[in-house]
C-alpha cells in the first residue's frame, strides 16, 4: 500500500478562504473587523518565522493584524502589562503570546494574564475546562487543525482507536479531548508506555506528537491506518551539503507510507493547519465577544 498524501497546506489555503469570507461577513453585517495581537519576545528565528507568518495570513484574510516585537531582556511584569493593554483593548478580539519565552519568564503566569476571551491559543485554565465539557470557545489550534484534517479524510471518527503519541498542555492533551468528543476510543501514549511499537499497532488513527525525530517506525503502523505527523524536528542533512538541515516529522514518513491509507508529510501537514486555525479561532472569539454564533465549520 501507498499512502494518500494529506494535502495540510492546501487544506489550510481552503480553510483561508472561507475565513476569509466569514471575516467579510463580519464586517458587512455586523460592523465588527477582527482583530488578532501577536507578541513575540526575542530573537528565536523559528519562532520569528511563525510569527511573521501568522501576521502576514492576518492581514490577507481581512483582520487587523498587531505585531509586538519585544526585546530578549524584556521583564516578565512588562510583558504582564502588555497583555493587560491587550485585554482592554476593544479592537482585540485575539491575542497570542508565542511559545517558548526566554527562561526568566514563567509562561503560566503570562497564559493566566490572558482573557479567556480573547484566548485563541485555548491555552487559559477557563478554556481548557469548556473544550473538555463542550463549551462554545476557541479550540488549541495544532489539535483542531488535526482535527479538521482527520474528519475531511474519514468523515465520522465514531468507534476508531484512536492513540496520541505524546501528552503535552499544547497537543497531545487537547487532542485526547476533542477525539473522545468525536467518540474515539483514545489511548495517550508517552515516553514511559510499555510496548509503546505494540499500543501504535493496534491504532485506526495515530496522532505523533512527542517531539522525537522518526521515532515512530513504519512497522509499528496498522496496515490502513491514519497516520497524523505533528512533529516538527530539524535534523542534520549532509546529503544536502555541509551544515545544511532538513525537517523531519516524529514518524519515519517512508516506512508508515508504505503501509498507512493516508499521512501528513512534514513539512507540509499539520503545520500550515495550526495558523490557519489560529485564523479561525480569532473569527470565534470576535464573534462571541460581539454576542455573535461562531461559524460551525471553523470549530469543532
Ligand atoms: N503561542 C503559541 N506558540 C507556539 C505554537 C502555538 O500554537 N501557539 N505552536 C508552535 C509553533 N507554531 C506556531 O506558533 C508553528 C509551527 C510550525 C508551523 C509550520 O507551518 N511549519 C511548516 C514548516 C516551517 C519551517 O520550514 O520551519 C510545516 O510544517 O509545513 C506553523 C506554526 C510553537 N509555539
Amino acid at each position: 500500500m501507498t499512502a494518500k498524501i494529506i494535502d495540510g497546506k492546501r487544506f489550510a489555503e481552503d480553510l483561508r478562504r472561507r475565513i476569509g469570507g466569514h471575516v467579510a461577513r463580519l464586517k458587512a453585517e455586523h460592523g465588527v473587523t477582527p482583530g488578532l495581537a501577536v507578541v513575540i519576545v526575542g530573537e528565536d528565528p523559528a519562532s520569528q518565522v511563525y510569527v511573521a507568518s501568522k501576521a502576514k495570513q492576518t492581514a490577507e484574510v481581512g483582520m487587523n493584524s498587531y505585531k509586538h516585537e519585544l526585546p530578549e531582556d524584556t521583564s516578565e511584569a512588562a510583558l504582564l502589562a502588555l497583555v493587560e493593554q491587550l485585554n482592554a483593548d476593544p479592537a482585540v478580539h485575539g491575542i497570542l503570546v508565542q511559545l517558548p519565552l526566554p527562561d526568566h519568564i514563567d509562561p503560566n503566569k503570562v497564559i493566566e494574564a490572558i482573557d479567556p476571551a480573547k484566548d485563541v491559543d485555548c491555552f487559559t485554565p477557563a478554556n481548557v475546562g469548556k473544550v473538555q465539557i463542550g463549551l462554545p470557545g476557541p479550540v488549541s489550534c495544532t489539535p483542531l487543525g488535526c482535527l479538521m484534517l482527520l474528519r475531511d479524510e474519514l468523515g465520522s471518527l465514531e468507534g476508531k482507536n484512536a492513540v496520541i503519541v505524546g501528552r503535552s498542555n499544547l497537543v497531545g492533551k487537547p487532542m485526547m479531548q476533542l477525539l473522545l468528543r468525536d467518540n474515539c476510543t483514545v489511548t495517550v501514549a508517552h515516553s514511559r508506555t510499555r510496548d509503546l511499537a505494540e499500543v501504535v499497532r493496534r491504532a485506526d488513527i495515530v496522532v505523533a506528537a512527542v517531539g522525537r525525530p522518526q521515532m515512530i517506525k513504519g512497522d509499528w503502523i496498522k496496515p490502513g491506518a491514519v497516520v497524523i505527523d505533528v512533529g516538527i524536528n530539524r535534523v542534520p542533512a549532509p546529503e544536502k551539503g555541509e551544515g545544511k538541515t532538513r525537517l523531519v516529522g516524529d514518524v519515519d514518513y517512508a516506512g508508515a507510507a508504505e503501509v498507512a491509507a493516508a499521512i501528513t508529510p512534514v513539512p507540509g501537514g499539520v503545520g500550515p493547519m495550526t495558523i490557519a486555525c489560529l485564523l479561525a479561532n480569532t473569527i470565534t472569539t470576535a464573534s462571541l465577544i460581539n454576542g455573535l454564533e461562531p461559524p460551525g465549520d471553523l470549530t469543532a
